[in-house]
Order: structure tokens, then C-alpha cells, then sequence
């Protein structure tokens, strides 16, 4: 766990051994105490240099321990800090790769800090619930005063020298214990302005707000007493609920890079193509985001698109966006995709243009190209049907901007074949994207969810709330956009054109079906009047809000809307009714989780945390609040089962707040927690 030699006579060299990051679990803890305490008392050890394995200095805490702090053994990590500080022989971290965390504060306690030019130091643990912040690069850390040095050349040797160097002189004033911290003018001031701004940000997560505390502690008070302080902050996150969400993200963010079929093909089992060359077909603002994002995964891009004007004005912001960097060239021939490894196609959401070009490509691309669609609804295995090798085909689901959007949805058709979904998301991880691999139904995961999520909101705009009020619930809760502003952004009409294929509005709709209700079932046209009145969101400035011009971004309310929405009222016999915060949360929220239900009870995605990981990295769900699925199993699945119970009895003619199935079946089972969930789901998959 922590090897100990001596090297050059004099100097014991200290190696954490605990890969993939040296995480500082208890054994890891408890061999750095003994590997000190050994260098301490050996009287020809003069000084101490501390690296980690495998080019890696130390990834923190062991985050998989903090579930069960009542069992962990071994030394605290501020006892292994505080032996380090106070050892009389000066002891020297030598950085590669990443000190962070605890990994950092470990290297803190060292005397002397010597980095590589390429690591990267950082505090990252308010991403797990707990504090302070950002990571940077060994250069920047240099100018902090975090690093003492930085090199090109092999870091634990430049450390072993410098060590050897150092032996014998005083260590009083390299203890950051002793350092006082340098005062800053207006102290108050400038603390409450940032407790303001943080707390504004921070949309509810305590991390960040209490790292404000410690922080203002740390530079105000003496050293014991800041640390006293910061233990007792540190002890009301630890064990807090957000923590836990957070915690919980960390993990499935890397869940679904263990991916599996329903045939039983898996992540470990099935090797991806080779792939260096790509095209995207459509450069709308899709399609030029994807190009940035294949090329900066180092792909060789073609970007195509049959509009002139529009290629001309796509090759303008790609190559902007680009800044010089990435290999793509631009065509307006479809034939520019004959030699490719991937087609990426990324047109218009409209099946029959997307059938024919399946069709085209696949007499113009070479043997074993791979075909991805861009669709976030439409059926994947009616486009494989157009070509020659349907097993070549999957959906590359990206979300714009698609080349800063962390998630990529990869999703399989009834035929698409194990080698295919495993090169989509090798490409995502290429990507530095989050991938989770999804099956075929419409809308697949994220979409599917979103539909109740956005039919709960225009009901209750009908049943008298207004758009600020179920935006302003939302963003209480977390989301860094409540619905409408969201639509707004997205534009409406994406979702118009979506219910027009699916016949629920527009001239398929069959003569005399009354305005609010289809196939029996309660349908709220406000979106289609919208639309049809040209209030497209943002991109025509005005949409549930007003916006200063088309492209605006700052929204304000509209007297129009609040007029529309009354007269829409009236002319549909609908009484307005005051509706409170809780009931826009958890109409909104529960017919979200509720469908996350089913569609693990039809395995079109293998496990909660593949969902959660879908809301937190693609539709905004707050990372503090872990996923609609983790939520669900935080407020208690039976109370999110009787609020549904309560709502679909108001609301019998809702079929997406009929509880499902599998959440009942839990209920019944004595409501077990999220990774037992998959032991219930219809036709059990492993949960890997
Ligand atoms: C109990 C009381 C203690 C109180 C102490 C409080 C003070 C200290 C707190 C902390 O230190 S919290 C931890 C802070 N550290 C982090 O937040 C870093 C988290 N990790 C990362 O950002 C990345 O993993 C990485 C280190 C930059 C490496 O990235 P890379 O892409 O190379 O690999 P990954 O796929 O992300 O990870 C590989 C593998 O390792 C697991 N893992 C990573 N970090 C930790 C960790 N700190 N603890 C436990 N496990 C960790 C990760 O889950 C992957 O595992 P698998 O998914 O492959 O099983």
C-alpha cells in the first residue's frame, strides 16, 4: 500500500500503492503512518520524498469508504498530515499526474512540492457534497504557491535530488501550519460578496456555500481554530443527503462505460471498430457541434451539408470554434462520404428525409462504415432497415451544444450489432463524453422522460399556474432552467414538429377531435397554439417569454401570454386555480421518475444509475439531488407512489401518472434500495 526504500544513501523514497488512482483507503492510510514513523526514527534518513505509483500521485480520499464511516479503520487522514508536518526531516511530494482531494492536502502537508509540467492539483470535493473547489495545471499551481517546482523531466528523480538538497535545513516556515495567511483589505466585504455569488450559483447545494465558511475560517482565524471549524462543516456535509447525491453521480457517471444488451453482449466482451475518419451529414447547429466534437477527438471530419449558404456560414463557426486545431474539410457532394469509417447524420427530425438518406448512404459509403443517426426520437431500426448492413447502424443521440454537452445517448436497434454499439461508445469516450448505452423506443431514455415531464407543465399552465411559477419551482429545486425557459432556449418548435409526425397535431389530426384530448387521453394543445402563432422560444423572441429581439437571451414576462393563457381558459370552459410550489414540483418530478420506472421495468436501459447518469450530464436534473431515480428512493418510493396515486386519480385521463408497475412492485417489496431496484425489473438483467 505505501512501498518503502532508500535511495542515495539518505533519502526514503515513499511510493502510495493503491491503483487505478491511489485512493487513500484505510491500508494506504495506515502504510504512509508506518512508512513515516520509519523514515523518522532511521538515523541515516535524512530526508523523505513521497510519490505515487504508476505515474499517479494520489486521487483523494477513497470515495467508495465514505458510505460506511462508522467501519473504516486504520489512521485518520489528518493524523497521516499532521505525523508528515511535523517531521523534523524535510519530506518532499513528487506530483504526476493528479494530487487531488485528499491527494492534495496530502501533498500539502509535505514540506516541499515538485510537480510535472502535465499534473494537475486540485480540490475537486464539492462535486461530491463536500468542499472546496476547481482543478489546475501544474503551471498555473506554480504561480499559487502551491508547488515549490516544476518539471519536464522525470519528477521523482528531480525530487530525490532536490531532497538530498534540502537535508539538514530548517522546516519551521515550510509548515503551512505556521504560515499566518496574508490579510486582505475589506475582508467582511469581500466574504459576504462572495457568499452572495456563490450562494446565487449554487442553486441549492450546500457544498459550495459552506466551503464560503471554511474559507473565510482558514484566512481569519488562527490555524487550529480553522481547522477546528472546518471539521465541524465538514462533519454537517459528510453525512447529508446532497452529499450522498453527489457521491452516488460520481459513480454512475462512470457506470455506463460497463454497458450491456439485453442479448447479453457487454462493454468487456466485444471489441469496437477502428475509426479515424468521420463525416456529418447537416450543419445546422446540431451538426456543427458534432464535427467540433469528433474533431477535437482527433478524427479526420468531413462536414457535409447540400444548402451553399448554409455550409459556407457552418465552415465560418467551426472553423471559429475550432480555433485552428482539428482536421475537417467541407463538401456539398454527398459522395464526400464514400471512404469514411463513420456517418454521423444529423438532418432535419423528419423521418422520411432521414429514410432516404439512410438509403443513399448506404449505397455510397464503403463496406463496414459505420451509420449513426442524431434522431432524439425516431425509430433507429426503420432507418437500419433502409441499408445494406443494419447491424452497422445506432443512434449517436448528442445535445447541444453537442460539442460541450457531456452526454452522449448511444442507442441500439433490434439489429444493431454488439461491435457497433461498442465503437459509439468508444467514440463517446474519445469524446470526453458521458455514454450510456440505451434500447430503441421513442424518444429512448432522456426524450421519453421529458415527454410527461413537459405534458405535467402545460397542464398546469392550463389549470392556472403561469410560467414563472413553475420555472421559479424548478430552478428552486436545482435545474439551471425551469421548463418554459427551457423550451424557450430549445425552441418550441422541435416538439411541434415531433407531435406533427406523431399525428397529434397538424393536418393528420382526423377532422372533429376535440381540442384536448387524443386517443382518449388528455392532450394539451398550447404548444401547438404557440408555434402557430409563430413563438418559437428565443430564436423569434418571444415563446412563453418576451426576449429584446430574436436570439435574445434575457427573459422577461409577457403580458400577451398571461392574456392568451385566459382567454385559452375561458374558450376550453377551465376554471384557474391558485397552485402551490409542492404541486408544481411533484406533478413535474414524479411523472418524470415514474416513467424512469418503466423504462427499466421494458430494459431499454440496464440500471437506474444509466438514467440518473442521462438527467444529471444531458436535461440538467442537479447533480446534488443525484438523478430522478436516486431523488425517488431519497424522498421514499412509497410517498412518491401515493402522491401519483393521488394525482392520477385527479387526473385519470393522465396515463403518465398511473404509478407503474415496477415502483408498485418495490413498494410491495418493502421499498429495497436503487441497486436492488434491478432485481425486480421484468426479465432481471445482471447489474454488472
Ligand atoms: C472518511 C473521512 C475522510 C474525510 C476526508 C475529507 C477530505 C478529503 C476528501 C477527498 O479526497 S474526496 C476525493 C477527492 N478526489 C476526487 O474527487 C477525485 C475523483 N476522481 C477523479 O476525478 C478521476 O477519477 C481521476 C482521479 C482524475 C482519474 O480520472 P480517470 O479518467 O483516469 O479515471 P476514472 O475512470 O475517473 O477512475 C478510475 C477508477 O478509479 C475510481 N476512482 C477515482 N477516484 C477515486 C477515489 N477518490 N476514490 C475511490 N475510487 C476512485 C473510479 O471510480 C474508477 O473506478 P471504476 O469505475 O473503473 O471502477
Amino acid at each position: 500500500m505505501a512501498q518503502y526504500t532508500t535511495v542515495n544513501g539518505s533519502v526514503a523514497l515513499i511510493t502510495i500503492q493503491n491503483p487505478p488512482v491511489n485512493a487513500l483507503r484505510a491500508a494506504v492510510r495506515e502504510g504512509l503512518f508506518n512508512a513515516i514513523q520509519k523514515a523518522s526514527s532511521d538515523p541515516l534518513v535524512r530526508s523523505v520524498v513521497l510519490s505515487g505509483q504508476n505515474g499517479t500521485f494520489c486521487g483523494g480520499a477513497d470515495i467508495k469508504e465514505f458510505g460506511n464511516v462508522s467501519s473504516m479503520s486504520g489512521p485518520l487522514l489528518v493524523e497521516v498530515f499532521a505525523l508528515m508536518e511535523t517531521s523534523m526531516k524535510p519530506v518532499v511530494a513528487a506530483i504526476e499526474g493528479f494530487a487531488l482531494g485528499g491527494g492534495l492536502e496530502l501533498a500539502l502537508a509535505c514540506h516541499y512540492r515538485i510537480g510535472h509540467s502535465k499534473a494537475r492539483v486540485g480540490l475537486p470535493e464539492v462535486n461530491l457534497g463536500l468542499f472546496p473547489g476547481r482543478q489546475v495545471i501544474a503551471g498555473e499551481a506554480l504561480k499559487l504557491g502551491l508547488l515549490d517546482r516544476v518539471t519536464d523531466h522525470n519528477t521523482v528523480d528531480t525530487a530525490l535530488a532536490f531532497a538530498k538538497s534540502v537535508e539538514g535545513k530548517p522546516l519551521d516556515n515550510r509548515r503551512l501550519g505556521n504560515r499566518p495567511c496574508p490579510p486582505l483589505e475589506n475582508m467582511d466585504a469581500f466574504f459576504e460578496e462572495a457568499m452572495k455569488r456563490v450562494r446565487s450559483r449554487a442553486r441549492g447545494a450546500s457544498a459550495p456555500v459552506v466551503c464560503v465558511q471554511a474559507v473565510r475560517g482558514a484566512a481569519t482565524l488562527p490555524f487550529h481554530k480553522g481547522m477546528e471549524l472546518e471539521k465541524v462543516l465538514l462533519g454537517t456535509l459528510f453525512n447529508s443527503g446532497q452529499a450522498q447525491a453527489s457521491q452516488y453521480c460520481f459513480f454512475a457517471e462512470r457506470a455506463g462505460a460497463r454497458w450491456s444488451m439485453p442479448s447479453g453482449a457487454r462493454w468487456d466482451t466485444c471489441r469496437a471498430l477502428s475509426i479515424s475518419t468521420a463525416a456529418v451529414i447537416g450543419l445546422g447547429t446540431m451538426g456543427r457541434g458534432i464535427t467540433v466534437a469528433l474533431a477535437r477527438a482527433g478524427l479526420s471530419v468531413v462536414a457535409v451539408e447540400t444548402q451553399e449558404h448554409q455550409l459556407a456560414e457552418a465552415q465560418r463557426v467551426v472553423s471559429h470554434m475550432l480555433k485552428g486545431g482539428g482536421q475537417v474539410s467541407y463538401s456539398s457532394d454527398l459522395q464526400a462520404a464514400a471512404e469514411v469509417d463513420l456517418v454521423v447524420e444529423a438532418v432535419f427530425e423528419d423521418m422520411a428525409l432521414k429514410e432516404k438518406l439512410f438509403k443513399l448512404l448506404s449505397s455510397i459509403c464503403k463496406p463496414g462504415t459505420l451509420l449513426a443517426t442524431n434522431t432524439s426520437t425516431l425509430d433507429i431500426d426503420r432507418l437500419a432497415s433502409c441499408t445494406r448492413d443494419p447491424q452497422l447502424v445506432v443512434g449517436m443521440h448528442f445535445f447541444a451544444p453537442a460539442h460541450m454537452m457531456r452526454l452522449l445517448e448511444v442507442v441500439y436497434g433490434p439489429r444493431s450489432s454488439p461491435e457497433a454499439v461498442a465503437t459509439a461508445m468508444q467514440l463517446g469516450k474519445r469524446m470526453g463524453k458521458v455514454s450510456v448505452a440505451v434500447g430503441n423506443c421513442p424518444g429512448f431514455v432522456g426524450n421519453r422522460m421529458l415527454k410527461p415531464y413537459l405534458e405535467q407543465a402545460y397542464f398546469l399552465l392550463e389549470e392556472g399556474a403561469t410560467p414563472e411559477l413553475v420555472d421559479a419551482a424548478l430552478e428552486e429545486f436545482g435545474f439551471p432552467m425551469g421548463v418554459f425557459r427551457m423550451t424557450d432556449l430549445s425552441g418550441l418548435d422541435v416538439g411541434w414538429r415531433i407531435r406533427k409526425e406523431e399525428g397529434l397535431t397538424g393536418p393528420d389530426v382526423p377532422a372533429g377531435q376535440p381540442t384536448r384530448s387524443r386517443h382518449g387521453h388528455r392532450y394539451s394543445p398550447l404548444g401547438d397554439l404557440m408555434c402557430e402563432r409563430g413563438r418559437y422560444g428565443q430564436k423569434s423572441g418571444r415563446g412563453w417569454y418576451l426576449y429584446d429581439k430574436p436570439g435574445g437571451r434575457v427573459a422577461r414576462s409577457d403580458p400577451w401570454l398571461r392574456n392568451f393563457l385566459e382567454e385559452y381558459r375561458v374558450r376550453n370552459a377551465l376554471v384557474a386555480r391558485p397552485i402551490h410550489r409542492q404541486e408544481v414540483l411533484e406533478r413535474c418530478l414524479y411523472a418524470i421518475i415514474n416513467e424512469g420506472f418503466r423504462i427499466l421495468d421494458d430494459g431499454i436501459a440496464a440500471s437506474p444509475q444509466n438514467i440518473d447518469a442521462i438527467y444529471v450530464f444531458g436535461y440538467g436534473w442537479p447533480k446534488h439531488r443525484g438523478g430522478p431515480m436516486f431523488y425517488a428512493g431519497q424522498v421514499g418510493l412509497a410517498r412518491v407512489l401515493e402522491g401519483l396515486e393521488r394525482y392520477h386519480l385527479a387526473h385519470p385521463d393522465v396515463p403518465h401518472l398511473e404509478p407503474s408497475s415496477l415502483l408498485r412492485r418495490l413498494v410491495a417489496s418493502g421499498s429495497p434500495p436503487i441497486h436492488k431496484w434491478n432485481q425486480m425489473v421484468k426479465g432481471h438483467r445482471s447489474q454488472l
